[in-house]
C-alpha cells in the first residue's frame, strides 16, 4: 500500500522560485525512505508540502489517500513530524514536554510512561530540557513526535550535531520506530546514515528526481562499495561537485 503518493510536484516560490519541477514518487507501507541530494535541491520543500506546511503550486499528492492540501485537517491526525530544530519547552521537564504533546492529542497518562521507556527517558524524566545534551533532545523531539501514534513520520535531519554515540543511538530508533510498522520519511546528507537505514532513497537534483532505487541498487550501477561513493559518482554524473 502507498502511503505517500506524489505526482507531477510544482514548488515555485513567490511566482519565480521553481524548487520543485514536477516530482514523482511514491513511498510503501512499512518502509524507511530517505530523500537525498545537494543543498537547495528541494528536500525540504517536498517534506513541508507532504507534511501540510505548505502549498504544492501544482500536481497531485496524496498522504496515506487523503488529498493534500484538500484534507490536511485528516493527514496532520496521522503523521508526526521531528524538524530539524526542534524546540521543546526549555524550562519544562523531560516529562512535562512529552505529556503536553500526549495531552493534546488526547492519549492517557500511561503514553507517556511508554514513550519514555521506549526512548530510554525515565532516569531523565525531571531534567528541565534546557539541560539535556544534544543527543536526549532529539529523543524528546522523536517522543513528542511518536505522541499522536503516527503512522508515517517525517524527520528532517534527524542527526545533525550529534556525537557518533548519539547518531547510533537515533538509528536505533529509526529501526524501533519501523518495527512498530511506521512509515518513515528521512531527509538527511549523511550518506552511511542513508545507507544503513533505507529501503529506498529518493535523490533529488535541482527540483527532479534523478533516481529512486534502493541503496544497494544504486551502488551496483555505479559499482561502488558505498552509497556515498554512489552517491558522489551520480552527481559527478550531472556536473554538479557538492
Ligand atoms: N520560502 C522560500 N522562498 C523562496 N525560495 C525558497 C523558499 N524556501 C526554499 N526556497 C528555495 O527553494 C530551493 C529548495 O530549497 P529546499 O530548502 O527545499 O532545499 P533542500 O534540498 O532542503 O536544501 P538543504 O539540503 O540545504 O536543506 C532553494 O533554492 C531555496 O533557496
Amino acid at each position: 500500500m502507498k502511503v505517500i503518493d506524489a505526482e507531477n510536484l510544482w514548488k515555485i516560490y513567490n511566482k519565480r522560485k521553481e524548487a520543485l519541477k514536477g516530482i514523482t514518487f511514491s513511498v510503501n507501507s512499512g518502509e524507511v525512505f530517505s530523500l537525498l541530494g545537494p543543498n537547495g535541491a528541494g528536500k525540504t520543500t517536498t517534506v513541508k508540502i507532504l507534511s501540510c506546511m505548505i502549498r504544492p503550486t501544482r500536481g497531485k499528492v496524496e498522504v496515506m489517500g487523503y488529498n493534500v492540501p484538500d484534507e490536511c485537517g485528516k493527514v496532520r491526525e496521522i503523521v508526526g513530524v521531528v524538524p530539524q530544530e526542534f524546540q521543546g519547552f526549555s524550562d519544562l521537564t523531560v516529562e512535562e514536554n512529552i505529556s503536553y504533546f500526549v495531552k493534546l492529542y488526547r492519549g492517557d497518562r500511561s503514553q507517556v510512561d511508554e514513550l519514555m521507556k521506549t526512548l530510554g527517558l525515565l532516569e531523565y524524566r525531571k531534567v528541565r530540557f534546557r539541560n539535556l545534551s544534544g543527543g536526549y533532545k532529539r529523543r524528546v523531539a522523536v517522543a513528542c513526535s511518536l505522541a499522536g501514534d503516527p503512522k508515517l513520520l517525517f524527520m528532517d535531519e534527524p542527526t545533525v550535531g550529534l556525537d557518533p554515540r548519539s547518531r547510533r543511538d537515533v538509528w536505533n530508533l529509526i529501526n524501533e520506530v519501523k518495527a512498530k510498522g511506521i512509515t518513515v520519511l528521512l531527509t538527511t546528507h549523511y550518506l552511511d546514515e542513508a545507507q544503513r537505514l533505507s529501503d529506498r532513497i529518493g535523490i533529488i537534483y535541482d527540483g527532479k528526481i534523478v533516481r529512486l532505487s534502493s541503496p544497494k541498487e544504486l551502488m551496483e550501477e555505479f559499482r561502488k562499495q558505498t552509497l556515498e561513493e554512489a552517491y558522489l559518482a551520480l552527481m559527478e554524473s550531472l556536473g554538479d561537485s557538492s
